[in-house]
């Protein structure tokens, strides 16, 4: 991650709302040669909320995210990280800054058990072997800090697991290695109704311990279900980002397809 190029202690633009994000991206594009997948997006991404991805299919999602997960390089645009401005140009610096990442499918390994997967790369070690007591009990805490008790065992291989079962775990990596902002990709896609309620909780857990939540999801119920903004692409561009109480399902659909909407969002029943 270098600094950024002028050397200059560039402080970001200050936000409307007052609000300082932990991640802020202004004028963010990528083109992959004559295509052009991101044109001047800008996103503020905060502290403690879960912020919804949407957009239909091609809009850009997947790029945007792995800008932000240093995949790839924008070809312009600026980031400011708690305020700092940086330019990620790999999924270590990404890391390093506390960006973790959780895809549908390659979030973990199946071969390996629950505390090798929470712990790969970064194994704890005592007297030059793997500390496999200290790295169980760490790996139980944060399960449990989670309430998620619904695994038999923390050495079962990970294969094992139900799709429910392995996002818990993903989302609990995140949690043991003091990740501050996780991006998620589709966490409920393959999952049925009582699994897809069950991570969804644990997202929510995940911002109410003042984790930024970057969730990508085609699925309107689990977006008004945990979202507290939603931020709309459309043909590579941001059409919106709004507090989800200035939202309602119509609306959201409008501007993915059509990247606006006139409709008034109709009063619903809060969350709580
Ligand atoms: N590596 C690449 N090379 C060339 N074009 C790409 C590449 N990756 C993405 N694109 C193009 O960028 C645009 C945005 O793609 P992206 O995958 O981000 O869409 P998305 O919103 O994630 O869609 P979906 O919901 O279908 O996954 C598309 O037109 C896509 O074809």
């Amino acid at each position: 991650m270098s600094p950024n190029a002028e050397g200059r202690s560039a402080t970001a633009p200050s936000d409307e709302a007052g609000e300082n994000p932990l991640l802020r991206l202004r004028g963010i594009s990528k083109s992959f040669g004559p295509v052009r997948a991101l044109t001047d997006v800008d996103l503020d991404i905060l502290a403690g909320k879960v912020t919804a991805l949407a957009g239909d299919n091609g809009a850009g999602k997947s790029v945007l995210i792995k800008c932000i997960a240093g995949i790839h390089a924008p070809t312009s645009g600026e980031m400011w990280w708690d305020g700092r401005h940086v330019h990620i140009e790999s999924p270590r610096d990404a890391a390093a800054l506390g960006i973790e990442t959780v895809y549908q499918d390659l979030a973990l390994c199946d071969n390996l058990d629950i505390v090798e997967n929470m712990f790969l790369g970064r194994e704890r070690t005592r007297r030059a072997a793997l500390d496999q007591e200290s790295m169980e009990h760490s790996a139980l805490d944060t399960l449990k800090s989670l309430a998620v008790t619904s695994v038999k065992s923390i050495r079962q291989p990970v294969a094992s697991l139900s799709g429910g079962q392995r996002q818990s775990v993903a989302i609990a990596k995140a949690v043991l290695w003091n990740s501050k902002l996780v991006i998620m990709d589709e966490p409920t896609a393959a999952l049925g109704v009582a699994q897809t309620a069950m991570v969804l909780q644990l997202v929510r857990r995940l911002a109410d311990r003042g984790v930024a939540v970057l969730i990508v999801s085609h699925n309107m119920n689990d977006v008004f279900e945990v979202a507290d903004r939603i931020a709309v692409l459309h043909l590579g561009r941001m059409v919106a980002v709004r507090p989800i109480e200035e939202l309602d399902r119509q609306i959201v659909v409008d501007l993915m397809t059509t990247g606006q909407s006139t409709r008034v969002a109709q009063p619903r029943p809060s969350r709580e």
